[in-house]
């Protein structure tokens, strides 16, 4: 399933995650487990997950959303999920974690969006009474194909617990099938929630020929940026967009094997983190979906530096410049 051959410097390297989704980051150990929760949905565990060398459109990928969404659809399942992704995420060595998900109402098994969130702050508080050794915090995300009215309902629903949850909640997300939906109509919501506190992670240029909207949700400007694969010249992106990222220092959230697999970057090698790295700019390794991409951030770090050639003391550094670009207050650490 997974490739263990990781070093174990960098199992032990202090590791700071900032970019993954809940769902897209369930092991499969637990994907064993809720299949056998719902044997008569019949889903097997290629519906699941993408491994070792296999590749699958972008579009492809969020099919493979849908199954797992299928799986978890109650309390009991986003309770397990959350506890197992923290849990995971600490044996590898990750000592702070912002985790992002979509509240979904379940009307079958009568979940609701508060509720949802109220389970993934259940078992974030769980862990750290079992005294697993990871700081976690959530960013409530958007998914774009929802458009205004929900997006408007997410922030309110983010503010609320913003202001109730003890510091957890401390951000919003945007992200989904960046080929579906347009940024300009969630301006207005991006715009409250910025206004009220909530810190920003967007997910742009994920695909190519969305510069009219990246110009646009730059200019906000958000606090950080998951992907922005297409932002710069060399690959259709334009030299305003990469000035304004700079400009605004603001961090990039960068996830190889997920670009790699999803094929919105042909090699590592061809990786933006090469371009943003060598500027200088605030670059943060990733995972994005653990699970669906049968990876976790170690071996992120491993691959980056094999691939760029990163001394070890280059790659400390690159984990420890992480630390700068968290969103929860400085009083941490
Ligand atoms: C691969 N690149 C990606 N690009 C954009 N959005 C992505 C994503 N990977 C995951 N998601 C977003 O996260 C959801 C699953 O987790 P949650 O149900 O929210 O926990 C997906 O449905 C999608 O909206
Ligand atoms: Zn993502």
């Amino acid at each position: 399933v997974m490739d263990n051959e990781v070093d174990v410097f960098y199992r032990e390297l202090p590791k700071v995650e900032l970019h993954a989704h809940l769902n897209g980051s369930v092991s499969f150990q637990t994907i064993e487990k809720l299949i056998s929760r719902k044997p008569h949905l019949n889903i097997e565990h290629g519906m699941t997950a993408i491994g070792k060398g296999q590749r699958r459109t972008l579009d492809e990928c969020f099919q493979v959303f849908k199954v797992i969404h299928q799986l978890v659809d109650t309390e009991e399942d986003i309770l397990m999920v959350a506890t197992d992704v923290i849990k995971e995420f600490a044996a590898d060595g990750v000592k702070y974690l912002e985790l992002r998900s979509t509240p979904r109402e379940e009307k079958n098994t009568g979940l609701t969006k508060k509720r949802y969130i109220e389970t993934v702050m259940k078992a974030i508080q769980q862990c750290r009474k079992e005294g697993v050794d990871i700081d976690v915090r959530f960013l409530v995300a958007i998914d774009r194909r929802n458009g205004t009215e929900v997006a408007m309902e997410t922030v309110k629903l983010a503010e609320e617990f913003m202001l109730s949850s003890d510091g957890l909640v401390v951000g919003l997300d945007l992200s989904g099938d960046p080929t579906v939906g347009h940024g300009r109509d969630l301006l207005p919501a991006l715009q409250k929630a910025k206004n009220c506190g909530l810190k920003l992670s967007l997910h742009l240029s994920e695909v190519p020929s969305q510069l009219e909207e990246s110009d646009l949700l730059l200019n906000l400007p958000p606090d950080r940026i998951g992907h922005g694969t297409f932002l710069h010249p060399e690959v259709g992106g334009s030299a305003s967009l990469v000035e304004k990222v700079v400009k605004n220092n603001i961090p990039l959230e960068l996830c190889l094997t997920s670009n790699i697999k999803g094929q919105t970057v042909p090699c590592y090698a061809q990786h933006h983190f090469k371009y943003w790295y060598q500027m200088g700019h605030p670059s943060v390794i990733c995972t994005d979906d653990k699970g669906v991409f049968c990876t976790d951030l170690s071996q992120e770090y491993q691959v980056a530096a094999s691939t760029f050639g990163l001394s070890r003391e280059a790659v400390w550094k690159l984990s420890q410049s992480a630390i700068d670009c968290i969103f929860a207050p400085d009083t941490i650490e």
